[in-house]
């Protein structure tokens, strides 16, 4: 089975496209190709399918199998794929995600993607639908012990659940010590994806986050989406900034307009291979 491995600021899947490809289990083929040792090694599996709603179709697995509702580096890598490999030559594209259709604006230099707009739609703030067990709305402020730290959590789903906090620096933080707890609190019900974010100034965030379902990742599209609004509803930023991840920096926009918000970033082919288990 043919598969390319793309990044989006260091956010690694492997990507199969399912005009060509057919995948039966794609849990257990997520866990089994992203193992770094008896695998290709990556964060995750992303599948390029058919649509009849939208242009193409996206289904993405954490490298522990999970079924993730969007992800906002995998969206703009396929943006780049469907255009370079020849599946449309629009330079608007819209994808069919379990977050709902998100529409991609291609940036195209000599036929290639140099980076991609992703309208991500509207943040989600209720409670009950982000999900997080808390009484306010929207979840700002919302205190957690882990271990020997008091966290206060700001919690948005860009169709997945994030919860955001914030701290002086990123760089020496043990996200892992943390993160992983975060993850599987009891408040969040389909567990949680956390950001960790330092304000460098109102127009500079940087962030580092423990993905669900995948660990520590290079960066994440929908949690650097997250993290904005969070930032902005505790009046630390302003709606545009451009937000610093281990991987590389994501453009990031809650336009008052719309509401919507929109993520600028790079996308990069890295290798084709062919699976043989
Ligand atoms: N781990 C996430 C999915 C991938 C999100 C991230 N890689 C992104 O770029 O948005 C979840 O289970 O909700």
């Amino acid at each position: 089975m043919r598969f390319t491995k793309m990044e989006g600021c260091g956010n690694d899947y492997i990507y199969i496209n399912c005009f060509e490809e057919e995948v039966k289990w794609p849990e257990a083929l997520a866990v089994a190709m992203s193992e770094r040792h008896f695998g290709v090694g990556a964060d995750g599996l992303v599948l390029i399918l058919p649509s009849e709603t939208a242009d193409f179709r996206m289904r993405m697995f954490n490298l522990d199998g999970s079924e993730g509702e969007m992800c906002g580096n995998a969206v703009r890598c396929i943006g780049k794929y469907v255009y370079e490999r020849g599946l449309t030559k629009k330079d608007t594209v819209t994808l069919e995600t379990m977050g709902g259709i998100k529409t991609l604006k291609l940036h195209i230099q000599q036929e290639n993607v140099i980076a991609v707009t992703v309208d991500m739609g509207e943040p989600i703030l209720e409670a009950e639908k982000i999900p997080v067990r808390s009484e306010k709305h929207p979840v700002i402020g919302e205190t957690l012990r882990i271990l020997d730290r008091e966290f206060a959590f700001t919690c948005v789903s860009m169709g997945n659940p994030h919860a955001v906090t914030f701290v002086d620096n990123t760089q020496d933080f043990d996200v892992e010590k943390y993160g992983s707890l975060v993850e599987y609190a009891p408040i969040f019900p389909n567990k949680t994806n956390t950001e960790f974010v330092q304000v460098i100034d109102r127009t500079h965030l940087a962030m580092r986050v423990w993905e669900r379902g995948s660990g520590e990742t290079m960066a994440c599209g929908t949690g650097a989406s997250a993290a904005l609004v969070a930032a902005v509803l505790n009046g630390l930023c302003e709606r545009k900034v451009r937000i610093q991840l281990l991987g590389g920096t994501l453009e990031i926009e809650w336009r008052e307009s719309d509401n919507h918000v929109y993520m600028t970033g790079p996308a990069r082919f890295s290798f084709d291979g062919v699976w043989l288990r």
